[in-house]
């Protein structure tokens, strides 16, 4: 029987544990799961997923991989409280927004590292993720992470440096479309309909379109136009966006976010 063990118990430690038990990946026996100081919340995931809460030295010492999923700010004096207490070399895996593999290794020591930016999708196996490793990691290491990201979702390999790219589209990216949503929803009842109908639309209208630019050929500007009648309601939409900026907004948020990575990545 295998011991994992999560540092952190946020949401998306939570979406981890609930993606790798209902794959089987793991047993809700195999998972433990600590946090600063919110035992409430521990209890929680215990009475829900059946994950152990309670973790003590033996625990720390003999788990066979270790998921760093606090919050960033918080990820320095997490480590040092952790260094003495694990094995030389049990394999860590972070989600952690811009720490970076180096200074995971600086405070735990050098030993295997994978480095994951996944997003909460893994709730239910559908997480885009980007994994980045360090020289430690195994042939074997390797594929067990990836079979761990693949239980939740898609996993591309990337260099390290670009995981900060993959934090601002694909981490943060569920923000995005819910807080398009949001809005969608907002205006949707302006215009006449109710928000349960405009759920039911639209939700459908994202799933058919992801679903879209997975199986056609045609390149995004192209299924576009496609939908585009001359002198038709898309055009006035699509005109209106460009009138509002939607490149210049869209090209700024993505810079931020990548940017927010990387300054948390200076700052740590
Ligand atoms: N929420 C998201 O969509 C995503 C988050 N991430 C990353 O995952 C990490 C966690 O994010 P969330 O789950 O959203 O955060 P959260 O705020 O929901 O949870 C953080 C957890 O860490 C615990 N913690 C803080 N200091 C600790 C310490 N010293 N020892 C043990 N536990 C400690 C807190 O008690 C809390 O349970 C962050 O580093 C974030 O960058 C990565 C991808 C997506
Ligand atoms: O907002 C954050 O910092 C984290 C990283 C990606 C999603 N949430």
């Amino acid at each position: 029987m295998k011991k994992i063990l999560f540092i952190g118990a946020g949401s998306m430690a939570e979406a981890l544990m609930q993606g790798w038990i209902k794959q089987k990946v793991f047993t809700a026996q195999e998972l433990y799961v600590t946090n600063r100081s919110d035992k409430e919340r521990l209890q929680f995931l215990h009475s829900t997923y059946g994950v152990n809460y309670r973790v003590d030295g033996a625990i720390y010492m003999q788990a066979d991989l270790i998921i760093l999923a606090m919050k960033p700010k918080d990820a320095i004096a997490a480590m040092q409280e952790l260094q003495p207490k694990i094995s030389k070399h049990t394999a860590i895996l972070s989600i952690l927004a811009g720490i970076t593999i180096n200074t995971i290794t600086e405070k735990l020591g050098l030993r295997p590292v994978a480095r994951v930016m996944p997003n909460t999708s893994a709730t239910i196996g559908m997480s885009a993720s980007g994994i980045a490793f360090n020289g430690k990691v195994s042939i074997e290491h390797r594929t067990m992470f990836l079979q761990l990201l693949e239980a939740v979702g898609s996993v591309i390999e990337v260099e390290e440096d670009q995981l900060h790219a993959v934090t601002a589209l694909s981490g943060s990216g569920p923000a995005y479309i819910y807080y398009l949503m949001e809005a969608f929803e907002r205006v949707g009842t302006e215009v006449g309909l109710t928000k349960d109908t405009v759920r039911l639309l639209m939700t459908q209208t994202l799933a058919g379109t992801a679903e879209m630019l997975k199986q056609s050929a045609d390149e995004p500007d192209v299924l576009r136009r496609k939908v585009t009648s001359p002198g038709g309601t898309t055009e006035a939409g699509i005109k209106a966006l460009e009138q509002y900026q939607f490149n210049e907004a869209i090209t700024a948020c993505i810079k931020e976010a990548e940017a927010r990575s990387r300054a948390l990545a200076k700052s740590t």
